[in-house]
């Protein structure tokens, strides 16, 4: 029966080891709890680091650990203590982190770290690949692991690969500075689904990785050469009925049954010169903006000195990543900014600010939660932000006021909170004001609007969205009404072709026999190219046709010398083995000086543009241009030269990131039906890759065994996945040519 495996850094429970014995902490996190029912039955596991570093515990304990990580349904990868250092605080919370939530001056590159982040990249792949068997379905998480995905595909193509980024990504211009770039998306490449938690991160990463890897992007798909990659958003909920509940189980506990911490809230209550309470629950780190948050309180209270005494600010700060430099001096920072604001402001019998430096237990969050009129959560980037959204869970009555960052992903589904920019200091002190004066019957319309959607959209709701969208990608094939061509099949094909008395089989040059090059005139035929074609060439039934787009003159210089049957700009050209070149269809170039010109302009300002001008026919080429640039010029030059083309009976052919002019009537689908009216073939084969193949897929008989090079919309019968099969495929045709 096929798994779920679901990895990330950490695991949904910690261990602690005390005298030889082991305690197992489990993890109160979104993530852990989200997981729950992906994480259910017997058929899943949880693969990630258990919190314990190897050489910290006497090594006779490992079947311990073995056995407590089992109960859970987990693996642990085993790291050392300089593995954390250089995949944990260095790689990840010192480059990667930093980077995708824009604070660049704190991303540090480092090659050490890096290293260290591709070997534990791999520590995780071979423990996952020693779980994974075909079939299964792998979910990856997180910034830590984007290599992952490529490392498992490499060694399991029968597996579903999903992987969710639960951080912002950010804009090509922030992320194109990382050395290591193209790597990194390659990693999550890997992937047969990509999650992000809002749209904008999303079209980042699309943008990335169509400017930095050059692939061909139509929605939301990333079309790699042999596979589509779907991409998409699914913004994390939380476990609602958990939160809900035990706000309303906390409500209506006694006295004597409350938390210390509720004690404490509510003697504050029941002083008659109670304040309001201001909450903020973050991990400390700096891209949550503590600090900023501080200042905008002190900012406040200056402005409106009447709500001194009235308001008071309850700040909980988690420790986190202390041992990044980064972050220890934020918490040196804050100390003194709660130092000096409480100094400046403090009266006998009020504080302004509260601040506790720790965790707290699930039901201390509640009671927090539950006893705060107002919630400032004013983070500088977060990917997402879980304490706002359990924030209004746990508000039973539907009173109580958000105020919440518009750099928070949370803010695109929380519009009924109020919205603030945190760098806005005087827009932070006016909607504190309007919050804690907020009425009441505008404070429950906006909660019970929030509170539907945060239990409609739940954390398990989120879960199975993924899990049916990845499930959903195998789909996409189906899709596309093309079927891959399986060992089956092709064993079937070449029966059928070593049965055949005389053969025909038209080869596409360009992303069928070669890869694309940046600059066209670099996809020279390669020693491979020609062996595989010569063996063909031999055989005395078989007549192999290089049919392409390029012109005469290329072709020539690289195949003149040998005997192959040549068909060039579409089928202008003819050379058939031994014999001289000659016209397949009258043709003529008087119309390039009206063109031309045109062609010159678009080049002179779209960068990375040029121009190919061939006997009968014109390129423009935009592979090296900026992608979104060079769609939007293609089309503007369609729409500038409609009227002479229709003036000199052109027409317009898109092949891939080119446009081609050539005379009306021409194209790969008449001159490969010409051919077969010459000769009569009993087996016929055509290979291709582009728009411009696909009229020979068409025109071809019905019996034709029509190839498309790539996973891609076509009318062809099966695909392969690349040039390399397209030579295998050659070269098994070669060894049974007769
Ligand atoms: O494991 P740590 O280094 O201690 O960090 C804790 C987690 O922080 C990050 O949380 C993110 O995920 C949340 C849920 O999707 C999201 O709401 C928040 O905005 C993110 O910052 C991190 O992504 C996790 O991997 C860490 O475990
Ligand atoms: O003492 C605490 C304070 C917070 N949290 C939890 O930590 C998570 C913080 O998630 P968020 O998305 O807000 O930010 P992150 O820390 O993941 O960046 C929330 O689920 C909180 O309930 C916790 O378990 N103990």
């Amino acid at each position: 029966m096929s798994k779920t495996i679901i990895i990330s850094n950490r695991l949904p429970l910690q261990l602690k080891i005390h005298d030889n014995s082991i305690e197992t902490i489990p993890s109160v996190g979104g993530l852990a709890t989200g997981m729950k029912s992906v994480h259910s039955g017997n058929n899943s596991i949880w693969i990630g680091w258990s919190g314990l570093t190897e050489g910290s515990y006497e090594q006779s304990l490992q079947p311990k650990i073995n056995t407590a990580l089992r109960e859970h349904q987990c693996v642990g990868v085993a790291l050392s203590k300089e593995d954390i250092d250089g995949f944990y605080y260095g790689f990840s919370n010192n480059t990667l982190w930093p980077l995708f939530h824009y604070f660049m001056e704190y991303t540090e590159f480092e090659r050490s770290t890096w290293e260290s982040y591709q070997e534990v990249n791999q520590k995780f792949a071979d423990v996952v690949l020693d779980q994974i068997e075909d079939g299964d379905t792998v979910w990856v998480h997180d910034y830590q692991l984007l290599l992952l995905p490529k490392l498992i595909r490499k060694k399991r193509k029968n597996v579903s690969i999903g992987f969710f980024l639960h951080i912002p990504f950010p804009s090509y211009e922030v992320f194109r500075t990382i050395p290591c770039r193209e790597e990194l998306l390659e990693g999550i490449l890997g992937s047969d689904l990509i999650g992000f938690h809002t749209y904008d991160y999303e079209r980042h990463f699309l943008s990335s990785v169509q400017r930095i890897l050059g692939h061909e992007i139509s929605f939301n798909n990333v079309n790699l050469e042999n596979r589509v990659v779907k991409v998409d958003s699914f913004p994390m909920g939380i476990d609602y009925d958990k939160f809900y509940n035990t706000a309303k189980f906390h409500n209506q506990q006694s006295n004597k049954e409350r938390s210390e911490i509720q004690q404490e809230i509510d003697k504050h209550l029941a002083d008659t010169n109670k304040a309001k309470l201001i909450l903020s629950i973050d991990r400390l780190d700096y891209t949550k903006g503590i600090a900023n948050r501080l200042r905008a309180f002190e900012y406040f209270l200056e402005k409106y000195p009447e709500f001194k005494g009235k308001a008071r600010l309850v700040m909980l700060a988690v420790p986190s990543r202390s041992e990044v430099p980064q972050y220890q001096r934020l918490k040196n920072e804050i100390d003194q900014l709660v130092g000096r604001i409480n100094g400046k402001f403090a009266e006998v019998s009020w504080t302004p600010i509260w601040y506790f430096y720790r965790s707290l237990p699930f039901d201390n969050l509640i009671d927090l939660y539950t006893s705060s009129e107002v919630a400032l959560l004013t983070p500088i980037r977060d990917g997402m932000n879980l304490v706002a959204k359990e924030y209004i869970a746990s508000k039973v009555d539907k009173k109580g006021v958000l105020i919440l960052s518009e750099m928070t992903g949370a803010s695109n589904e929380m519009s009924e909170a109020l919205i603030i920019n945190p760098n806005n200091f005087e827009e932070i002190a006016d909607t504190l004001k309007y919050a804690l004066e907020m009425p009441e019957a505008e404070q429950i319309k906006r909660n019970t609007a929030l509170q539907k959607r945060l239990k409609r959209y739940n954390v398990e709701k989120w879960a199975k969205d993924f899990m049916q969208a990845l499930e959903s990608t195998k789909q996409v094939s189906k899709k596309y009404a093309v079927q891959k061509l399986s060992d089956t099949l092709q064993d079937d094909i070449l029966k059928a072709y070593k049965n055949a008395r005389s053969s025909i089989l038209f080869v596409d040059y360009d992303g069928t026999l070669a890869p694309f090059k940046k600059n066209p005139a670099d996809a020279k035929p390669t020693e491979k190219i020609y062996t595989i074609l010569d063996q063909l060439q031999k055989s005395s039934t078989t007549k192999l046709i290089l049919i392409t787009g390029r012109d005469k003159k290329t072709f020539n210089e690289w195949f003149g010398h040998k005997n192959y049957t040549l068909i060039t700009e579409h089928g202008a050209w003819l050379k058939e083995e031994d014999k001289d070149w000659e016209q397949m269809e009258s043709a003529n170039n008087t119309w390039f000086e009206s063109i031309l010109p045109v062609l010159e302009s678009f080049t002179d300002r779209t960068p990375g543009s040029l121009i190919e001008e061939k006997n009968y026919s014109l390129a423009w080429h935009f592979r090296n241009v900026d992608p979104d640039l060079g769609k939007n010029r293609a089309n503007e030059l369609k729409i500038t030269i409609r009227h002479l083309i229709a003036n000199h009976n052109l027409e317009i052919l898109e092949g891939d990131k080119v446009i081609e002019i050539k005379v009306s009537g021409i194209n790969k689908g008449k001159s490969a039906a010409k051919m077969l009216i010459k000769q009569k073939y009993d087996f016929v084969l055509a290979i291709g890759d582009d728009w411009t193949d696909e009229y020979m897929f068409k025109e071809l008989p019905e019996q034709t065994h029509t190839i498309k090079v790539g996973l891609k919309k076509t009318v062809a019968k099966y695909y392969v996945e690349d040039t390399d099969q397209v030579h295998q495929l050659l070269k098994d045709f070669a060894t049974l040519a007769p």
